[in-house]
């Protein structure tokens, strides 16, 4: 797979191992501007391991990756936000006693120059800064409809929301990269259906590209522009829905895993 120029994403002959034991190996992936890439597999698979070497929690053995111009062997995992990428995580990582609007506030953490900048030009600087961060948090508190909420402890909403509550801490500072990690395992269908809509929603008016691990097949197929499958931490296939849904190599993956009642479950 050769990754295009205008690839916000390039990922090419990644691996990372653990001990003796493979998370993912040789893994080429690119992601265009504002494209839905999903990136499927059964458990143990090596996606979230993906994720985490392309967020810079884990430091790869092998391989480079591209984020915009920037190349890297292993992404600074501080200098996120500046590269335009920002991350959900499988378990859900709020400040559960702080209101929404201070967890979403918090997505600008990295973004903040108030320190420095209350230093060099004085406190207005900064009072401005603040306020126009309270602004961005506001607007996209509205976007994904959390207004009513916006005073609550995170940890007192419900799961759905707490859900989407994560999504708006990341996508509060505009980055051109969004990693979701199952955003919306453990939802009904009816909250399914929203998260979709918000995902959508955010590439439609932010132009966001975005990496999406889920495992509700019937969720990707509708979303994804491109679906990457890995199988025991190799790239297998990658192509659109259609394409995959085709692909025998895919099949044979699924109906290995058949075994584990969950991946089953997972892939119906
Ligand atoms: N921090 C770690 N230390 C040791 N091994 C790890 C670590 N993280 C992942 N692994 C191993 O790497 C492999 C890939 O795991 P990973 O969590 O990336 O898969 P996954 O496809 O995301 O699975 P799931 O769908 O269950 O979340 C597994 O064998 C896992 O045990």
């Amino acid at each position: 797979m050769v990754a295009g120029d205008e690839d916000i994403l390039a990922v090419e002959g990644l691996s990372l191992s653990f001990g003796g034991a493979v998370a993912f190996a040789e893994i080429d992936l690119s992601v265009a501007a504002g494209e839905i890439h999903a990136i499927i597999g059964p458990n143990g698979a090596g996606k979230s391991s993906l994720i985490n070497a392309i967020t810079g929690l884990y430091a790869p053995q092998a391989g480079r990756l591209r984020i915009g111009d920037a190349r890297f062997a292993r992404v600074p995992a501080r200098r996120l936000a500046e590269l335009g990428v920002a991350r959900t995580f499988q378990n859900l990582a709020l400040f559960k006693s702080l209101s929404v609007v201070e967890n979403v506030l918090s997505g600008l953490a990295n973004v903040q120059r108030a320190g420095l900048t209350a230093q060099l030009l004085g406190l207005s600087a900064a009072r401005r800064e603040a306020t126009e961060h309270r602004a961005r948090a506001e607007s996209v508190i509205d976007f994904l409809q959390l207004g009513m909420f916006r005073g609550r402890a995170a940890g007192s909403l419900p799961y759905g929301l707490q859900k989407r509550v994560e999504l708006a801490r990341a996508l509060v500072a505009n980055p051109r990269l969004l990693l979701l990690d199952e955003p919306m395992a453990g939802m009904s269908a009816a909250e399914k259906a929203e998260m979709s809509g918000f995902v959508l929603a955010a590439r439609e008016m932010l132009g966001t590209a975005i990496v999406l691990i889920e495992h509700d097949i019937g969720v990707v197929m509708r979303l994804s522009d491109r679906i990457t499958v890995l199988d025991h931490g190799r790239r297998i296939a990658t192509g659109t829905p259609h394409e995959i849904q085709a692909n025998p190599a895919v099949i044979a993956a699924y109906l290995g895993a058949e075994d584990d009642p969950e991946n089953e479950a997972k892939a119906a």
